[in-house]
């Protein structure tokens, strides 16, 4: 059903890129973490002089039925009223990809809204919102398989603009309940690890949220092995986009800039159909998202942030971004012991 073939990245210049990376004029391992991202970009590129270009900020927007069950403090029209936020360039996301001079794209997945003709908006429209997964899947297989092969190709779309690293970001009042929902059947986790309280529900709230987590699980009985079935059943349509575009973008050896919770669980879900996904991600950083860090462990993954941000948007990956430049750049450019003639440890 997935169209996209994923190649595992070459190792073969893996010696070569350690040679260069331990003879720059610095103690062996000093930079720590930014040499594994050198490497890591040198294998996903297969070069020793790897380049990034053109980042691209996807922000997929879409709406959730499950907010009927109360399991967010703010009301659904928050989400198209992002959506204009986006376009006029006022959110979080706009700023900090302006610093990092990142293009943003806002998608609609499947906000409830007609947005019409507004300039600047990616209309790839599902549906208008999903439904209340409570009850009923969140969307047909067809709609799910639709927001798949539609990320695949904006993503597909984004490369043949020679974009070559990708940051996924949301926005969807009520999507720290599909993540939660959907890390809770693929990871076969209680929900109660799964649940955080997302834009900020008090006590009670959160309760109630791992209430309705925990019915809609225990409604479905789904089989963890069929990712898409449980993506169909607790995804939203923004969420499924991303997964298809995060598939897109790791079959063109892009680099992934991976954001917080709920852009980790569509990870998760990509990760579950084609597992080399995983070798092209940066994780950008850990989200005070209760939930995130766990799920983070299970993917074996290594936030390069822990600031407290718990917004998605993509923000964390914007943030990350001059991280993964700066270890491109340090590969591309610090001088050799050799070339600066400088001693070496004896
Ligand atoms: C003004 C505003 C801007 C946001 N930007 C991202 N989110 C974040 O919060 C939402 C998920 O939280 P929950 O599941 O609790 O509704 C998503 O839209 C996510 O992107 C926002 C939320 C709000 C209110
Ligand atoms: O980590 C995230 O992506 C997140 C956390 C809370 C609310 N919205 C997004």
């Amino acid at each position: 059903m997935i169209q996209t073939q994923i190649q595992p990245i070459s190792t073969a210049l893996a010696s070569a890129l350690l040679n260069k990376i331990n003879n720059k004029t610095k103690p062996l391992g000093s930079l720590g973490r930014l040499e594994k991202l050198a490497l890591q970009v040198g294998l996903i590129q297969d070069t020793l002089t790897p380049e990034l270009n053109k980042p691209v900020m996807m922000v997929f927007a879409g709406d959730h039925g499950i907010v009927q069950a109360g399991v967010s403090p703010f009301p659904q029209e928050v989400t198209q009223q992002m959506v204009f936020n986006f376009l006029s360039g006022g959110a979080a996301i706009n700023i900090f990809s302006q610093t990092n001079a990142m293009q943003v794209r806002v998608i609609d997945a499947g906000v409830n809204h007609h947005f019409g003709m507004v300039p600047g908006l990616i209309d790839a429209k599902i549906g208008m919102g999903t439904q209340n997964f409570l009850t009923t899947p969140a969307m047909t297989q067809a709609q799910c398989e639709q927001a798949l092969t539609v990320g695949i190709s904006l993503a597909h779309k984004e490369f043949e603009s020679c974009s070559n690293v990708m940051g996924f970001g949301e926005m969807g009042i009520g999507n720290t309940s599909s993540a939660s929902a959907l890390m809770a059947v693929l990871c076969e986790l209680p929900p109660e690890q799964c649940v955080g309280r997302g834009t900020g529900l008090d006590d009670a709230g959160l309760q109630k949220k791992i209430d309705v987590i925990k019915a809609a699980v225990a409604q479905h009985k789904l089989d963890a092995k069929d990712a898409c079935q449980v993506l169909a059943t607790f995804g939203g349509f923004e969420i499924a986009m991303m997964v298809g575009a995060m598939l897109g973008a790791a079959e063109k050896k892009c680099v992934l800039l991976i954001d917080g919770f709920i852009a980790t669980s569509a990870l998760l879900v990509a990760s579950k159909m084609q597992p080399e996904v995983l070798e092209y991600c940066v994780f950008a950083h850990c989200s005070n998202e209760s939930g995130h860090r766990l799920l983070l462990h299970y993917l074996k993954a290594e936030p390069l942030l822990d600031l407290g941000l718990r917004l998605g948007e993509g923000t964390g990956a914007a943030l990350a971004y001059p991280l993964v430049k700066a270890a491109v750049n340090f590969l591309n450019e610090m001088a050799s012991f050799e070339s600066a003639n400088v001693s070496q440890a004896e």
